[in-house]
């Protein structure tokens, strides 16, 4: 474990890595958290997985997720309620499990109520993937540090990457509703994910780049309890 100034702990693979998060999970929980900021896409399924598998207990919690694509029902296979009902709330039920709401008939008035949400339930523990861009949450290159929930234009390189989610990369969504930089930087404490070579140089970059909004999760540099979960494949990168 090398400590550069976030805590990095370098894993074999997603599956030991998926262990180690659980594992903060579980010490957060006995530790009091009540509030769990949650991630979708294909890192944190071995966090998932190893957290049904768990005797942790969320039903006094609150779950707290970062985005969802806009025009998706809860009920569509790809919206980001179904992934998390499936991952891990059909198996370990939360008090209250909080998305955006993909098919809001007001965007506005959706993106007030999730700040809403959020800024009742402050977040005890976060969780992130991190894009190939830098992105977090759907905070894409450029997103302004100060943002709480919006509605975002995905870029091209974010929805070719998510196409294989679809039957047709025509099928995935051009916008997404995200929490913004600046409200996951309000977590008490944040864990960022990251596996497989096509993450290395956006691992590299928000570790030990300059803090810029080109690159998204480099503002996590200036968090005070941050982990980052990397196996060596996303770790290859770095220099120190
Ligand atoms: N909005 C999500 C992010 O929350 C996720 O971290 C990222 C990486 O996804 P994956 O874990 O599938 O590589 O892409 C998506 O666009």
């Amino acid at each position: 474990m090398e400590v550069i100034k976030m805590n990095i702990i370098i894993v074999k693979d997603s599956s030991e890595g998926g262990k180690k998060a659980s594992k903060l999970f579980y010490d957060a929980c006995a530790n009091g958290a009540k509030v769990f900021g949650l991630a979708t896409g294909s890192t944190p399924v071995t966090t998932y997985q190893h957290l049904v598998k768990s005797k942790i207990d969320f039903s006094k919690c609150i779950s707290i997720n970062l985005d969802e694509y806009v025009g998706l029902k809860p009920t569509d296979e790809q919206s980001y309620r179904y992934y998390m009902e499936k991952n891990l709330f059909e198996f370990k039920p939360f008090k209250r499990s909080y998305l955006p709401q993909g098919d809001a008939a007001n965007a506005e008035e959706e993106v007030k109520r999730y700040d809403k949400v959020i800024a009742d339930n402050p977040i005890d523990l976060q969780l992130l993937g991190i894009g190939r861009n830098g992105h977090i949450g759907f905070n894409e290159p450029g997103s302004s540090f100060d943002l709480t929930t919006h509605k975002v234009a995905l870029t091209p390189s974010t929805i070719a990457a998510n196409a294989r989610f679809f039957e047709d990369e025509e099928d995935v969504p051009k916008y997404a509703y995200s929490m913004g930089i600046g409200s996951i930087m309000k977590s008490k404490s944040i864990i960022l994910e990251a596996f497989g070579d096509n993450k290395a140089d956006a691992v590299a970059k928000m570790i030990e780049g300059p803090v810029t909004e080109e690159c998204p999760a480099s503002v996590l540099q200036k968090h005070s309890n941050v982990t980052v979960i990397v196996d060596e494949a996303a770790a290859a990168n770095l220099k120190k």
